[in-house]
């Protein structure tokens, strides 16, 4: 089955307005491929900005939220401020989030449920230490974290707003990219993991995008992968440079 490629960008806790704008102009200005799914994660403080000045096709994403509309949780924002904001994304369960900030897979799973109930399109990601790969464990931590995700995921039509991304957190930020075969590998074990825990027809159609590491030079060989969907990119989405990675299937 074809899926459409889609590019996600991340720019964690980088950003300001003035990059926004160079950015932008840099991606209007160049021929993009305009059958790929573009969504970039900003910092919360830009999200309405962003939204409202994103070229066309592109879509903006909140890179958290929290479990309940509103309340006293301090420096939290919920999914129905994202919404207020005009975007429809957010990203959930970043290695970041996980092994920064402690965030557990029963509170991820709680994030995930309630976005998805509040009608946000989610891209929930999962991914091995280096330790649990070099212990073998890689399949058990991705397969542990899925389960925790796909439990939370209100009902099978909610699946048509979720994308995965496979992060392996030794490859995040560190120049060390997955080989196409150690992504399309575990990729291929993913879809197969929710084809036998969830449904066969969503394992066809979800899209698995990979993440740690991904440039210029590694996007298409990545791409060309038959389970990977597509990238979630860090670093290099702040450059110009990302036009390029959206046009890796071109
Ligand atoms: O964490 C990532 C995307 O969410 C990947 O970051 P890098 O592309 O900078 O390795």
């Amino acid at each position: 089955m074809v899926r459409k490629l889609f590019v996600g960008g991340n720019w964690k806790m980088n950003g300001s307005f003035s990059h926004i704008d160079s950015f932008f102009e840099t991606v209007k200005n160049a021929e993009t491929d305009s059958e790929a799914d573009i969504v970039i994660g900003v910092p919360a403080c830009y999200l309405k900005y962003a939204q409202e000045n994103a070229p066309k096709g592109i879509k903006i994403a909140a890179e958290n939220c929290y479990t309940k509309p509103s309340g006293a949780f301090t420096g939290e924002i919920s999914p129905a401020m994202i919404k207020d904001c005009g975007c429809e994304w957010v990203i959930i369960g970043h290695s970041e989030r996980r092994h920064i900030f402690g965030e557990s897979d029963e509170l991820i799973g709680e994030k995930a449920k309630h976005a998805l109930e509040e009608g946000l399109k989610t891209i929930l990601c999962i991914g091995e230490l280096l330790e649990e790969r070099e212990e073998g464990k890689t399949n058990d931590v991705c397969f542990r974290q899925m389960d925790a995700l796909a439990k939370n995921i209100p009902n099978p039509e909610a699946w048509d707003k979720v994308v995965i991304a496979y992060e392996p957190v030794w490859a995040i930020g560190t120049g060390k990219t997955a080989t196409p075969e150690q992504a399309q590998e575990v990729h291929k074990l993913v879809r197969g993991w929710i084809r036998d825990s969830v449904d066969s027809c969503i394992a066809d159609k979800v899209q698995i995008l990979y993440g740690g590491s991904v440039t210029v030079e590694n996007a298409k060989e990545l791409g060309a992968q038959p389970d990977v969907d597509g990238f979630l990119v860090g670093g290099a989405s702040l450059e110009p440079d990302f036009v390029t990675i959206i046009n890796a299937r071109k």
